[in-house]
């Protein structure tokens, strides 16, 4: 089975945590995208969706379902989005695709996160992946002298901008013994709009599509 197709099959699992006649939140990558295709499928029986990303926006619309936006909504009964690394407390990496700001946004309306990978990205340890990290341009250098002082290696993701119009620095090297005080810490240092770290708010049910089925776990 090829990792696309792992992704899709957590993808449709997800469908079934959606709660018909309300709003859904959606996130925003690969594993979504497959989400939002299956998502297409029921559109009739949600009110809409509200997108944490402009390209997930947009592939929603494409298929003709309703977009909210997020100061529109109270209530989101779910959340649905990726990781590029999740851990056995379900604290995760995201942000490969530079979106973890919104995502982050919507993730802490929604009462529940479910999260879609593929087995690939369970590890027992977070930080192989780099951490993204969204800045503020002008405070570019500031945060990565910062990073490098807590032991990373800061590498400006070249050429991209984020949906609100910042940069990304993507730190190698990191070592996540604890996720959450390390959002902690981030979230202080000035010039960072949002780290990639999901700890403090991390998933409630993963949902892990391995070779020979999907796993759904919760948090315990
Ligand atoms: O910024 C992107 C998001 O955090 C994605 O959810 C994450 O990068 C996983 O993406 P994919 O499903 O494409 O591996």
């Amino acid at each position: 089975m090829t990792q696309d197709e792992l992704k899709q099959q957590a993808a449709l699992r997800a469908l079934d945590h959606v709660i018909e006649g309300s709003i859904v939140g959606v996130g925003t990558g690969s594993t979504a995208n497959f989400f939002i295709d299956g998502l297409a499928g029921m559109k009739d029986r949600i009110i809409g969706a509200v997108a944490s990303s402009e390209a997930s926006a947009r592939r929603l619309a494409g298929h003709g379902i309703r977009l909210f936006d997020m100061n529109e909504v109270d209530d989101l009964p779910v959340y649905v989005d990726g990781a590029d690394e999740i851990d056995a407390s379900l604290a995760m990496i995201k942000g490969g695709g530079g979106a973890q700001t919104r995502e982050k946004i919507v993730a802490a309306v929604a009462r529940k996160f479910v999260c879609i990978c593929d087995a690939s990205k369970k590890v027992e340890r977070l930080g192989r992946f780099p951490l993204p990290i969204e800045v503020i341009p002008m405070a570019r250098a500031q945060v990565a002298r910062q990073l490098t002082l807590l032991g990373g290696r800061p590498v400006l993701r070249e050429g991209f901008v984020t949906d609100n119009g910042n940069q990304i620095l993507d730190i190698h090297g990191l070592d996540i013994a604890d996720p959450a005080g390390l959002e902690i810490q981030l979230d202080g240092i000035v010039g960072i709009v949002t780290s990639g770290l999901f700890a403090k708010r991390g998933a409630d049910v993963l949902l892990l599509a391995t070779p020979t089925g999907v796993q759904s776990i919760e948090r315990s």
